[in-house]
């Protein structure tokens, strides 16, 4: 049965980066999707805003919705302070697999957990199962679609508070327009839009930030 291109990324970091370099594996996955196949990692230039958000943020408790290959869970990891968890939340076993060796390899896995299964069942579990009071920084990269009413769901299940972060990938392309007008619309969120590229692409993109106003 021949491998996935999850696969192949996976084995080309087992085989290129350095283990225990979270750097390496996150340039190295760069490496390959921008020269051999491309693939929906937020890549090195939104990945730049996203770091720039993490270190302004420094969460101590950060929620990822879609793990897929474990690119942006590597990124984020590598910046948190000693004792910060992220949690990141994938629904394909597939997936979760290749994400869960990624972060392993990265070195990151003490400050990971990934939460296998889909975001609306896993949400309402990380107050009571994962001991979450409330989240800091949440990054959305999941379906495009389930930006909006993941948002809602986190704050009926009290899992924001006052200046929480979230950011979300790709509200320009493929796009998130619900999800921009929900929080550009809503009085408890303050927007901040950030125009990037799509990754490995010359397409124009950009990532939103909606600090929680409680
Ligand atoms: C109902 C379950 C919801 N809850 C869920 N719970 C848990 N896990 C979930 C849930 N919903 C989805 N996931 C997982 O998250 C991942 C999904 C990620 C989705 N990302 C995109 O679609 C995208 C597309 C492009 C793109 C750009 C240009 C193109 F030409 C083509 C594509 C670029 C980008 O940067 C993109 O992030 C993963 C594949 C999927 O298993
Ligand atoms: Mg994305």
């Amino acid at each position: 049965m021949n491998q996935s291109k999850e696969q192949r990324i996976l084995n080309f970091v087992l085989q290129n980066a350095v283990r225990g370099d979270p750097r390496s594996v996150v340039d190295t996955i760069d490496k390959y999707c921008s020269q051999k196949e491309w693939a929906m990692n937020v890549g090195n230039e939104k990945g730049l805003i996203l770091d720039k958000t993490v270190e302004e943020v420094n969460p101590s408790v950060a929620l990822e919705l879609g793990s897929y290959c474990g690119y942006s869970a590597v990124r984020i990891a590598r910046l948190l302070k000693a004792g910060a968890r992220l949690l990141t939340v994938e629904f394909n076993p597939e997936f979760a697999a290749i994400a869960r060796q990624m972060i392993e390899f990265a070195g990151v896995q003490d400050k990971v957990k990934l939460l296998e299964g889909p975001s609306q069942e896993i949400i309402p579990q990380l107050k009571k199962k994962y001991e979450v009071d409330t989240l800091d920084f949440v990054f959305l990269d999941h379906w495009k679609d389930r930006y909006t009413p993941d948002t809602i769901l986190l704050q009926e299940c009290n899992l924001l508070r006052k200046g929480s972060v979230l950011l979300a990938d790709n509200v320009i392309f493929p796009g998130a327009p619900d999800f921009l007008t929900y929080v550009r619309e809503s009085p408890h969120f303050q927007c901040t839009n950030y125009p990037s590229h799509l990754e490995y692409m010359q397409v124009e993109d950009a990532m939103e930030k909606a600090v929680f106003l409680g």
